[in-house]
């Protein structure tokens, strides 16, 4: 009916726009007007639970030999307790997280132990705790 390059050009014969370009487009939009999505747990929020819902809560690096020493010991004298490892070279938020370990403990290094909700400290003091019989308190406190 219509020469083909002006049928190309009526309005109506546009395609529609494909689903990943109606997100880019939403995107633009919500960085225009500086929506941000759902806020995530805050660090606080993370370690504060982090310290209080869990019997062991170690705070590592996953190459650190401090650590490796730290997650051994328990994994072979308490091997029936749930013991949970924060590796924080391996996420986004370690850095701020081993801040925020030195505001509530006073310790930046790893590994950085805490047992029943009370700061232990690292592998040498935990080793120590141990040799002295009061880790195990402590564990099955
Ligand atoms: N005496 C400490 C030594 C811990 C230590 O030196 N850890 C190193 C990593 S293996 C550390 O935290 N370095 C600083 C950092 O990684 O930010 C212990 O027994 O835990």
């Amino acid at each position: 009916m219509f020469p083909r390059a002006l049928y190309s050009r009526l309005p109506l014969h546009r395609p529609r726009p494909s689903s990943s370009s109606f997100v880019l487009s939403a995107s633009f939009f919500a960085s225009l007007f500086h929506i941000q999505p759902a806020a995530s747990m805050s660090v606080k929020e993370l370690v504060d639970s982090a310290i209080a819902e869990n019997k062991i809560a170690i705070f590592s690096k996953s190459w650190c030999p401090y650590s490796k020493k730290a997650k051994a010991l328990f994994a072979e004298e308490f091997p029936q307790v749930q013991t949970t490892i924060f590796e924080l070279d391996e996420r986004d938020d370690g850095s701020a997280i081993q801040e925020y370990l030195l505001k509530v403990s006073g310790q930046r290094t790893v590994p950085n132990i805490f047992v029943n909700g009370q700061h232990v400290g690292g592998s040498d003091d935990v080793r120590a705790s141990f040799n002295q019989g009061k880790l195990a308190q402590l564990v099955n406190a």
